[in-house]
């Protein structure tokens, strides 16, 4: 992955050996060094939880309720049952839904405040029945995780929050400290340097995907408003250096509208800083023969978020192959799957929406499948199985099968 220079490689593996010999003292040390900031300890307070909403306004808790409403809506949809099913030979076979026991939630915090990653990553967590859910983010210059993401975290039930970020909260969420303990999947997205923690400590715990720099691919036809396309791509740019945002389109006047647009409407934002970068290192406007081009070249891009800005866009749906949200027609912005619309904001980026998904109660269960035979429906499976097992050379499995049938051991307790 291009995204993980051999710079960051180092700086990220240097990280994990610290973590792992020396603990909190680490911790404390990379936080002091990364955040600029001296903590005294790592995990929150019940006080400074609830002191939190003194620090935000009653409109933004009003705002996250709705938004946790529409998250729960959405996500509920996704749950799962334990099923068994009646076979003809009078056994049954099954599949038991557990949730995962210890979870460790990452809500990013460096250059921004994200309460809508806590909905985001808590919402499904809670909604699968884990009972132990573990946040970390990091702290802001005052020495304090940002109070809307307190705020959140209490909103859904979460009361175990430590103030850490970067690569040492994944390494410490997975190896454990003295402070932190260790957890059995790591979910969330984040930088490049989280983001490739949690590449490296994939099986020695579970993770949910690689969730790194933002990502936005708008394929819009000549009938688009530039403007609308400019504010969506400058959306994602202003996550972070690294984001991308790219337009596809067979018409060469919308690119150059959205070229001046872009200009226009970055001059006023406060991240101006980062749009530039991002936009001058991943930004891309391509300018293909037919719409059927620029689907192709997005599909092989893999987008985090995929807007479709054409006419009739569902129409057009069956051509996306890869993609983590697809945002479709001029009134279904980014921002409000980022926010609001109770879609997961967790999404794959760096071409892996080929083969991951995005956030779902399915990250925070596990399947059990269950078996039970009777005598006579072993019986009547005897022959085959036995066969089977002939054929891969493997005898004690036969015989497992085949000594229930034998006259001598059949009836035999101690
Ligand atoms: N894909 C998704 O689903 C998704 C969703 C939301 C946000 N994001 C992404 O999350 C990221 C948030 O990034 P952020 O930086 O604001 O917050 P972050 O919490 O991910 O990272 C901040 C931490 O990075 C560490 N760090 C900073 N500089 C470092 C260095 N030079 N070496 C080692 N560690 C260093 C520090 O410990 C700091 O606490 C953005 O890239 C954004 O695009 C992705
Ligand atoms: N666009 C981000 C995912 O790439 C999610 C987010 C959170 N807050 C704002 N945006
Ligand atoms: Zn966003």
């Amino acid at each position: 992955m291009a995204l993980f220079t051999e710079e960051i490689k180092d700086s990220v593996g240097e990280i994990e050996r610290m973590v792992q010999s020396r603990g909190d003292a680490a911790l404390m040390a990379l936080t002091e060094k990364f955040d600029g900031v001296k903590l005294e300890s790592l995990k929150v307070s019940e006080e400074a939880m609830d002191e939190a909403f003194v620090n935000v306004s009653t409109d933004l808790l009003i705002a996250l309720e709705k938004a946790k409403e529409n998250i729960e809506k959405y996500h509920r949809k996704q749950l799962r049952e334990s099923f068994f099913t009646r076979e003809e030979n009078g056994g049954m076979l099954g599949q038991m839904i557990t949730p995962l026991k210890r979870v460790g939630l990452y809500v990013p915090g460096g250059t921004a405040a994200y309460p809508s990653s806590v909905l985001m990553n808590g919402i499904p967590a809670a909604l699968a029945g884990v009972k132990e859910i573990v946040l970390i983010s990091p702290p802001q210059q005052d020495g304090k995780i940002h109070p809307g993401v307190l705020v959140a975290a209490k909103l859904i039930g979460i009361t175990e929050v430590y103030t850490l970020g970067g690569a040492q909260g994944i390494f410490a969420m997975t190896y454990g400290t003295e402070s932190i303990p260790k957890v059995d999947k790591i979910v969330g997205p984040g930088n490049v340097y989280v983001t490739l923690a949690k590449k490296m400590v994939y099986g020695q715990v579970d993770i949910d995907m690689i969730a790194g720099p933002s990502e936005i691919l708008i394929i819009a036809d000549k009938d688009q408003n530039p403007a609308f396309i400019a504010a969506d791509l400058l959306s994602q740019a202003e996550h972070d250096p690294l984001a991308s945002a790219i337009l596809i389109t067979p018409s060469k006047a919308l690119g150059e509208a959205v070229l001046k647009e872009l200009e226009q409407q970055q001059q006023n934002l406060q991240r101006k800083d980062i749009t530039q970068t991002a936009l001058e290192n991943q930004g891309k406007i391509i300018i293909t023969e037919t719409l059927e081009e620029a689907f192709h070249l997005s599909n092989r891009f893999a987008p985090e978020h995929l807007e479709l800005l054409v006419e009739d866009p569902m129409s057009h749906l069956p051509k996306v192959e890869n993609a983590g949200c697809v945002f479709l027609g001029p009134y279904s912005p980014e921002p409000l799957g980022d926010y609001y619309a109770g879609t997961n904001h967790t999404l794959p980026t760096s071409g892996s929406a080929k083969y991951f998904s995005p956030l779902s109660v399915d990250d925070f269960i596990k399947n059990t499948s269950l078996v039970y035979y009777t005598k006579e429906g072993l019986q009547r499976a005897r022959k085959d199985i036995e066969l089977l097992a002939d054929y891969e050379g493997l005898e004690a499995h036969k015989k497992a099968v085949s000594l229930r049938f034998e006259e001598d051991t059949e009836d035999r307790k101690i």
